[in-house]
């Protein structure tokens, strides 16, 4: 079982531009920690450096566990798929098991995949192609392959982007109750910030040159915070704000001035 995640002093830097710097963090297992802040903050960069697959120029990720290897789950911010790719929504969630394709699947890792399914309620569609799928029924398909190797951690990029909000809802329920019922640690990237404020215990906002770390999410419900990250007039008071990208609507409040 996964203890805690920590993040210490990470630097990364891409062409000598600084993107993330000096950032430390700790997430606990049980926890959802949300990470909000412009598009080009270093949202997905602290993502990639915790899974490992990008290299900091200084800093270090420890994953401390019960086991020899923390398994972590990723779905990433965007997946192009084919809609005529031939592969079975239940091929496309078995591939994140060691052993890739069904047929090869051990006992343990079948018992699993049939579990996760049950879980994500993807079973009903497990014969249908993955790119016959909706939007939302294609996220489903990817947070259960994420899942079927029982995570330590799961690290979600902006998974509930282009959903429904009952969809979001929904998925954002299911990534919850991982958390909580398997004692996942769970950082999540989004730009909702309704659906940070709900579910998040924790989270990071961050921007170019500067981030905090928030113990609750009360800090959303102050607009000078938002706008000294966003730099733009975002308020949880105006829905429709909310979900404008926030450099469209700094752009759009500089043409209006
Ligand atoms: N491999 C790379 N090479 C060069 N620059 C990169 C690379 N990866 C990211 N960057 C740059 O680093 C900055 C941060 O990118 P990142 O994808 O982490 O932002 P983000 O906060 O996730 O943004 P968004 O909300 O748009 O997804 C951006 O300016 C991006 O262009």
């Amino acid at each position: 079982m996964l203890k805690n995640v920590r993040v210490d002093h990470l630097q990364v830097s891409f062409n000598g531009q600084d993107v993330l710097q000096d950032l430390s963090l700790d997430v606990s297992a049980g926890e959802l920690f949300a990470v909000i802040g412009p598009n080009g903050a270093g949202k997905s960069t602290l993502l990639k450096c915790i899974l490992g697959l990008l290299k900091p120029q200084s800093g270090s990720v420890q994953i401390e566990s019960d086991q020899k290897k923390a398994v972590i789950g990723y779905v990433p911010q965007s997946r192009v798929i084919d809609d005529e790719t031939p592969i079975e929504t239940k091929d496309f969630i078995s591939l994140g098991q060691s052993s890739g394709l069904l047929p090869w699947l051990s006992k343990k890792e079948r018992k699993s995949l049939k579990e996760i399914m049950e879980f994500t309620d993807t079973l009903r569609f497990a014969k249908k192609s993955i790119g016959k799928l909706s939007g939302g029924e294609r996220q489903r398909a990817f947070l259960a392959q994420a899942l079927v190797r029982y995570p330590d951690l799961l690290l979600l990029d902006e998974s509930t982007a282009n959903l429904d909000p009952a969809a979001q809802e929904e998925m954002m329920k299911l990534v919850k109750k991982v958390a909580r019922e398997w004692h996942v640690a769970v950082i999540f990237i989004s730009h909702d910030l309704h659906l940070v404020k709900e579910y998040a215990d924790r989270l990071l906002l961050i921007a170019p040159g500067r981030y905090e770390i928030a113990e609750s999410t009360e800090v959303l419900d102050q607009p000078e915070t938002l706008h000294y990250y966003y730099h733009s007039e975002l308020s949880m008071d105006h829905e429709s704000t909310i979900s404008v990208d926030p450099m469209i609507h700094a752009q759009f409040s500089e043409t209006v001035k």
